[in-house]
């Protein structure tokens, strides 16, 4: 190590330990209040100020918990230390702490209880010393050096305080002259009383002057050390033996090491905050250590030897005990100095004259800044009250400030996976528009084809049902011209027997008719000339009759006034009336005759017969009553057979005008039906041939639809097996399509989230749920509030204000 890097200002190294539970504190089950975080070098002690539950920490060199066993605290920190005593350097480790926090343990250890191990082995529980010992043994005996190893050990008031000196020779090095080189380390290892209050260090009335003396030394050791850190020009280091022997190791050339020892009770808890107060303090006392300069061995045995002496003469003074002996030397030097003093003494004396008066001048001016002092205490409080609370408000600003950097990166981080999940929905969205667009068009497409099946089913169904139906048509049809050839073939013999039988008894009719029309004719004739005869004999008869009445009435003229001629006349007239009546009968028998006989012909002779017969039953009775009327009624009578004559020849000629060309239309007629039946029987034996022809000519096409049906029906089959076939290709290539696709989609297009730094880990790839869309929405402000709150718990300041000097143990006794 160069002298130069050697000499820079090191600060004094402070170790914390915290030792484990003993018995009683286990037994009273005491609550622990320091926690020690060996990696970050951190002791935090938990107190409890106005139910308010308030941590200190406190950082150091290094720290070691209550499972830290003494191997693992020497060779974390001791070894390196001892190293450099080896090297040269002188250097110091003490132990301070209350009682029984393990300072002699630490220090010490138990190994005077525990037996050593094998091959001279320590015990587990072998503190500092013994190891130190150990190790610097074991190095200057593997180095097969020549060496001296001096020991003090002090004991200060009863109390131990241990000063282990190693003094070491290595004869390796020589000056150009042949001179051994002597190198020199000094350890000093101190073991330092209980650092408590004196009531509580168990001093007793007689201990209590020692107690009194400890506590002098470890107040002296804390003044020492307040002075070193606020570099105050005074450092008391005279003002107690402990502190003159260790003046080199606090801020002089010396490398230190302070072991603080705590307990984790909460009993001990303001010793233990006592201890860290000053231990923290103690890190920052600056040493300037060096190494020892190489002596030479001649010197060094000059030296050693005067030591000697002066040493024996002061062994020799003692024994004799009358009078101390000094030097000469030292004696003219200790004079002049007390001379020296003396003159001092007198200036300090008139110095001190001068500065009482000072002193009254300034203790009223103190007592002036008192007051003053004690109004600028009032304001500063009051000003440090106001200092904590804007303090106190800060720190809830900037944790509120903290808060919401939380918020917005949680919100920033949300609001990226937010857009993520934006783009992967409309991913998942487009894909999904796009796999139903193809699934809609796939299904529209099977239903379609679907459709077209069904059609071409349908198309074959209904050529198979038109097939059946022509099948069973032609055999209808068949059978149907069966029955017609037949039915056709009887109704024309049918017809010609018939128009056969018609026209004989047509023949017949017609001859009967002209027999029944020509004696018709007779009958009637006969009639007509029996009724001219009975017309002319009535004629003859009304002439008669007219002869008779006219000579009748002369002679009723004459024979008025004769009675006989009236007999006469009456006699006349009864033969008269007999005649008439035969006559009438005989008109009657002619009338009825004649009414019968026309009867069928015509109803009009028949009347007229009557109204003849009615005429002449009239005349008749009339002819009895009226004779005047007679001949009118003759005269009517004759005039009206006349026109019944007339009548009758005139309808029994037209009667027998129609009658023949009733005669003859009928015999046209049935010549003409005969000829229309012989055209029509030709003509439905034509439309016969004809039909069957046709029926034929039908069936053939029929059959040939049929075959032709039959062979669309394989082409439609062919081409539907073809369609399927293509169906088939083209569904198995949109499934490829929509797999590829499907792909496609989650493994390029839809995007995982990238770790970018700010969000601690990385989302599993997943198509997302309603769930995980769900868990990638930001959480709310209160759920992150609590999230961030329960991460960084807030710390109120809000605690008592710590002294400005610090609370020391020492300073509380006074
Ligand atoms: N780290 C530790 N591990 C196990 N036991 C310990 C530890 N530290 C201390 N002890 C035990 O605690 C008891 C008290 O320890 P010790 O005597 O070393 O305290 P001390 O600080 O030296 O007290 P005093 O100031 O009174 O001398 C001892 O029985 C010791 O074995």
């Amino acid at each position: 190590m160069s002298r130069e890097k050697s000499e820079k200002a090191v600060n004094v190294q402070v170790l914390l330990r915290c030792r484990p539970f003993n018995e009683d504190e286990l037994r009273n089950n005491a609550p622990q209040v320091v926690t020690c975080n060996e990696y970050q070098r951190e002791v935090a002690v938990s107190q409890s100020i106005a139910g308010k539950q308030i941590d200190r920490v406190f950082t150091f060199d290094k720290v070691f918990g209550p499972s830290a066993q003494q191997k693992d605290l020497y060779d974390q920190a001791v070894i390196p230390i001892v190293n450099e005593v080896l090297d040269g350097f002188n250097c110091t480790i003490f132990a301070y702490g209350q009682t029984g926090t393990g300072k002699t343990y630490t220090m010490e250890g138990e190994c005077k209880r525990a037996k050593s191990g094998p091959n001279g082995q320590l015990p587990p529980d072998a503190g500092v010393i013994p190891r130190a010992v150990k190790q610097i043994f074991d190095t200057l005996e593997s180095q097969n050096a020549e060496y001296s190893v001096k020991v003090t050990f002090l004991e200060l008031y009863n109390e131990k305080s241990l000063i282990l000196l190693g003094h070491e020779e290595i004869s390796k090095e020589a000056t150009p002259e042949g001179e051994e080189l002597i190198k020199c380390g000094k350890l000093n290892l101190v073991d330092l009383a209980g650092s408590e209050n004196i009531s509580r260090s168990g001093a007793r009335e007689g201990r209590a002057r020692e107690a009194g003396e400890i506590n002098k030394s470890l107040l002296t050791l804390g003044r020492v050390i307040t002075a070193l850190v606020e570099h105050l020009g005074h450092i008391p280091y005279r003002d107690s033996k402990l502190t003159r022997l260790l003046r080199d190791s606090l801020g002089g050339r010396t490398k230190t090491c302070i072991i603080a020892t705590v307990s984790p009770s909460i009993h001990c808890l303001d010793e233990t905050l006592s201890t860290l107060d000053y231990a923290h303090r103690a890190k920052n006392i600056k040493n300037r250590p060096e190494v020892n300069q190489k002596l030479m061995k001649s010197t060094l045995i000059k030296d050693l030897y005067s030591e000697i002496d002066r040493m024996k003469a002061e062994v020799y003074a003692a024994r004799e005990k009358n009078g101390v002996y000094i030097p000469k030397e030292r004696y003219y030097q200790e004079e002049s100095e007390r001379k020296a003093m003396a003159d001092q003494i007198e200036n300090n004396q008139k110095q001190f004259e001068e500065l009482q008066v000072k002193l009254d001048a300034q203790i009223q001016l103190s007592s002036d800044l008192g007051i003053k002092l004690n109004n600028t205490e009032k304001n500063l409080d009051q000003t440090c009250k106001l200092l904590a609370t804007a303090k106190e408000d800060i720190k809830a600003y900037q944790y509120t400030l903290t808060e919401k950097d939380f918020i917005i990166a949680e919100q920033k981080k949300a609001a990226r996976e937010d857009r993520l999940s934006a783009v992967n929905r409309s991913v998942v969205n487009d894909f999904q528009a796009d796999l139903a667009e193809k699934i809609g068009s796939l299904s529209s497409i099977i239903v379609a084809s679907m459709a077209r099946q069904n059609e071409q089913l349908q198309c074959v169904e209904k050529l198979c049902h038109s097939c059946l139906e022509v099948h069973n048509k032609i055999e209808a049809m068949r059978n149907m011209v069966h029955l017609n050839k037949a039915g056709i073939k009887a109704s024309v013999e049918d017809m010609s027997s018939m128009v056969s039988s018609n026209f004989s008894s047509l023949g017949q009719k017609f001859h009967d008719s002209q027999e029944h029309t020509s004696e018709l004719s007779k009958f009637i004739i006969e009639l007509l000339d029996k009724i001219e005869e009975e017309t002319h004999k009535l004629d003859c008869h009304a002439a008669r009759a007219h002869e008779a009445q006219t000579t009748s009435i002369a002679d009723f003229q004459k024979a008025y006034e004769v009675d006989v001629r009236l007999v006469g006349l009456r006699d006349a007239s009864i033969e008269n009336m007999a005649f008439l009546d035969e006559h009438k009968s005989i008109m009657e028998c002619a009338t009825s005759d004649a009414k019968r006989k026309w009867q069928a012909f015509s109803a009009q002779a028949e009347n007229y017969s009557k109204d003849g017969a009615d005429f002449s039953t009239a005349k008749h009775c009339r002819m009895e009553l009226l004779l005047q009327q007679c001949v009118k009624t003759v005269d009517g009578a004759s005039k009206h057979w006349k026109k019944t004559h007339e009548s009758i020849n005139e309808m029994s000629s037209e009667h027998v005008t129609a009658v023949e060309a009733i005669v003859r239309n009928a015999v046209e007629s049935s010549e003409q039906h005969y000829l229309e039946v012989g055209s029509s029987g030709t003509e439905a034996m034509e439309n016969a041939v004809k039909n069957s022809d046709d029926i034929r000519r039908h069936i053939d096409r029929l059959t040939e639809h049929e075959t032709e049906a039959a062979s669309g029906i394989i082409a439609n089959v062919k081409t539907h097996l073809g369609t399927l076939k293509d169906l088939e290709d083209d569904h198995a290539g949109r499934t490829t399509d929509i797999v590829r696709h499907t792909q496609n989609t989650f493994q390029n297009t839809y995007m995982d989230d990238e770790p970018s730094g700010d969000t601690p880990t990385r989302s599993e790839t997943d198509v997302p749920s309603k769930g995980t869309i769900e868990s990638l929405r930001s959480q709310p402000m209160e759920a992150l509030l609590e999230e961030f709150r329960e991460n960084n718990p807030y710390e109120s300041s809000k605690e008592p204000k710590p002294s400005l000097i610090p609370r020391s143990p020492l300073i509380q006794l006074n």
